[in-house]
C-alpha cells in the first residue's frame, strides 16, 4: 500500500515536471496582466483557456461572479451509490494597485492549477479507487479587496467540497501562519469649502477631521493588545492650500486575532471617527467593508501531512511569522483546509515592488512548482485512505465546535 502511494506521488511530480512550461505561461500571463479584485478579466479568460485546453475538464466561466470559475474533473473510481470524495484546489489571482502582483497572486494561480493537474495525472494512471473521487478548481477573484471566496461560500460554492487547498507565496515555507481576522471602513468627512485666507471662519475643514481620526487612531493604538492591529491610509485629503477643504477621505483595516475581537476594535476606532467629526463640526459617514474576513481555522492534520510531502521534496519550514489576512479563513470554517505558505527564491517583502519583481522571476517557478506536489501529494493521502479523510473530517468538527463556545 504505502509503495503504491508513493508511485502515485512520484506520478504527481513527474506530470507536473512535465507540465512547467505551459504551467509558468500561465502564472506568466498573469502577472504581465495585473489587475484588480473583481475586475481580473484576463486571468479569468487565461485560466478558463488553460483548463479547456486541458482533457477531461469540465469548466465553468463567470462561475457565480463575474471573475470566478470552475474547473471540475471526475468523478473516477469507487462504486456506483457511493459517496464523492471531492477535493478542492483553490486560485486566487488579484493584484494590488500601482504595484502589480506584489502578492504574487499569480503564483497562486498557477500553483493551483499544476496541483489539480498533478492530482488529476495520479488518479488517471490507477484504475481501481476505493471511492468516487472529483477534482475542483476553484477561481476566487477579490482577495486583496472584497473578499471572493465569502462571496462564493454564500453562494454555497464550496458545500460539495470535502477539503480544500492552497498556497500563498512569502519569504519561507510554513505550514500554517496566524492569518488576522480582518473588517475594513471607508470613513468619509464633509465640511464646507471657504476661502482660506479671504474667510476661513466661513469654512468646515474635513482635512481637520481626516488628520484629528488619523491621530485618534494612533492614540488608541497604544492600548490594543499584542494581537490586535488598526492602519490606515487618507485616500483624499482635499485639493489645494487656499480651499479650505470640504471633503475627506480615509480607509481603515481593523483587524482581531479572532473574529470574535471585530466588534470589539471597531467600536473603538468608530470612537475615534466619530471624536474628530464632533471636534471639527464635520459630517461624517462610515461605509463598512462587505466582508470581514476570518482568521484560519487549523487543521494539524492535513498540515503535517503537507509538511512531510514537502520535506520529501527538501522544504525547510519555519515554525513562526506573521501574516495579513486572507478570505482563505473563511473557508476554512466551512470546510478543512490548509493555507500554507511558500518561498520563491527571495527575501523581498510582500506588498513591495521588489516583491512584484520576485513574484515574475524565473527563479519563483521551481518553488511554486514544489509546492503544487506537496499540495497534491497531500490530496493523495486524504484519498488513499478513508481513515485519513476522517481523521481530518472530525478534527474540523472539533475545531469548530471549540470555536462556537463562547
Ligand atoms: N495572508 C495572505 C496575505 C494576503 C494579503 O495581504 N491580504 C490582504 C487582505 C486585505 C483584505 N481587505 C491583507 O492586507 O492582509
Amino acid at each position: 500500500m504505502a509503495e503504491k502511494l508513493q508511485a502515485l506521488k512520484q506520478q504527481v511530480c513527474c506530470s507536473i515536471d512535465e507540465a512547467k512550461d505551459k504551467l509558468h505561461g500561465l502564472g506568466d500571463a498573469i502577472w504581465h496582466h495585473p489587475e484588480l479584485a473583481y475586475e481580473e478579466r484576463h486571468a479569468h479568460d487565461t485560466l478558463v483557456r488553460f483548463f479547456t485546453q486541458e482533457k477531461g475538464w469540465t469548466v465553468e466561466p463567470h462561475y457565480k461572479l463575474e471573475t470566478a470559475f470552475r474547473a471540475t474533473w471526475g468523478p473516477v473510481g469507487g462504486a456506483d451509490g457511493e459517496s464523492v470524495v471531492n477535493v478542492g484546489f483553490l486560485c486566487e489571482y488579484d493584484a494590488l494597485p500601482s504595484i502589480g502582483h506584489a502578492c504574487g497572486h499569480n503564483l497562486i494561480a498557477e500553483c493551483g492549477a499544476a496541483a489539480a493537474l498533478g492530482l488529476k495525472a495520479a488518479l488517471e494512471s490507477e484504475e481501481a479507487w476505493p471511492v468516487l473521487i472529483k477534482v475542483t478548481v476553484l477561481g476566487t477573484p477579490a482577495e486583496e479587496d472584497g473578499g471572493g471566496k465569502v462571496d462564493l461560500l454564500q453562494e454555497g460554492s464550496f458545500q460539495d467540497l470535502d477539503v480544500v487547498f492552497m498556497a500563498h507565496p512569502t519569504q519561507k515555507n510554513a505550514t500554517y501562519l496566524p492569518a488576522m481576522a480582518i473588517h475594513s471602513v471607508l470613513v468619509k468627512y464633509h465640511g464646507r469649502a471657504a476661502h482660506a485666507s479671504a474667510y476661513p471662519w466661513e469654512g468646515v475643514n474635513a482635512l481637520d477631521a481626516a488628520v484629528m481620526a488619523y491621530s485618534n487612531i494612533s492614540v488608541l493604538r497604544q492600548q490594543f493588545r499584542p494581537d490586535w492591529r488598526i492602519h490606515g491610509v487618507i485616500k483624499h485629503g482635499g485639493v489645494k492650500p487656499n480651499i479650505i477643504p470640504d471633503y475627506t477621505e480615509l480607509e481603515y483595516y481593523m483587524r482581531t486575532a479572532s473574529h470574535r475581537d471585530l466588534p470589539n476594535i471597531t467600536a473603538k476606532a468608530e470612537a475615534c471617527f466619530h471624536a474628530a467629526a464632533m471636534a471639527t463640526g464635520c459630517e461624517v459617514e462610515l461605509l463598512f467593508g462587505k466582508n470581514d474576513f476570518y482568521e484560519v481555522l487549523r487543521n494539524r492534520t492535513l498540515e503535517d501531512l503537507y509538511e512531510e510531502n514537502g520535506k520529501a521534496l527538501g522544504m525547510k519550514f519555519a515554525i513562526d511569522g506573521f501574516s495579513g489576512s486572507t478570505d482563505f479563513g473563511n473557508v476554512s470554517h466551512a470546510v478543512p483546509g490548509i493555507h500554507p505558505y511558500f518561498y520563491i527564491g527571495s527575501e523581498a517583502l510582500n506588498h513591495t515592488a521588489e516583491y512584484t519583481a520576485a513574484s515574475g522571476a524565473d527563479k519563483a517557478q521551481f518553488y511554486t512548482l514544489r509546492t503544487a506536489k506537496a499540495l497534491a501529494m497531500t490530496a493523495l493521502d486524504v484519498i488513499f485512505s478513508p481513515d485519513v479523510l476522517d481523521k481530518v473530517k472530525q478534527e474540523f468538527r472539533e475545531a469548530k465546535l471549540r470555536e462556537e463556545k463562547p
